[in-house]
């Protein structure tokens, strides 16, 4: 099983997935972008110009995906953490992740609370989350969304843990495949 969340940046992903570990009756793990995107030396990376740098950031979102296709193909249940701010990310995903049992699930959030987190965050780049707020869900399906305005992580956590006791078998990957 792998049940995968997307949203924009601070619409709080990361808390959801951390929450799952919990609540979840068996072990997953939690596969981010943000920590592949740690392992490498940023300080150092940023010193890539910017099409050397979009190629990197490219080949690890790819390795990313293909990561979390391994771990699962291992047998092993996956949170994922990620973004479709790209259209290739998810198509790669649907591509990489075929056979695989996959859940979407949209991770919501208002616009006037997500900048209101992004500011007290304080290690976002400002305007990080509007940009993507008009991209992220452009593809429009999804198996179960939730919205972090209103819910507390626990409570998409719990809302998430009790939809997949009802999912119909059909999932939002294999209809966005069909596209
Ligand atoms: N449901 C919620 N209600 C209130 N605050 C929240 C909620 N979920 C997350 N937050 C807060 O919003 C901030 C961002 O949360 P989180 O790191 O989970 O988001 P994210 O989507 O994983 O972000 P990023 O993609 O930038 O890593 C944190 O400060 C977190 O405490």
């Amino acid at each position: 099983m792998i049940i995968f969340l997307n949203g924009t940046s601070s619409s709080g992903k990361s808390s959801i997935a951390e929450e799952l570990l919990q609540v979840l009756d068996t072990w997953y793990f939690h596969l981010s972008i943000d920590a592949f995107a740690s392992m490498c030396p940023g300080d150092r990376v940023m010193e890539l110009d910017e099409p050397e740098l979009n190629a990197f950031l490219r080949r690890m979102r790819a390795g990313f995906h293909r990561s979390v296709a391994a771990m699962a193909q291992a047998g092993n249940d996956v949170v994922v953490d990620h973004l479709f701010s790209e259209p290739w990310r998810l198509q790669d995903c649907l591509e990489v992740l075929e056979g695989l049992d996959v859940v979407l699930v949209g991770v919501h959030c208002s616009l006037e609370e997500l900048e209101r987190r992004e500011q007290a965050r304080g290690d976002r780049t400002p305007g990080m989350a509007a940009k993507q707020f008009q991209v992220v869900h452009q593809h429009g399906l999804y198996d179960f969304e939730v919205d972090t305005s209103t819910s507390s992580p626990r409570e998409c956590a719990e809302a998430i843990k009790e939809f997949l006791g009802r999912a119909p078998a059909l999932r939002a990957f294999d209809e966005l495949r069909l596209r």
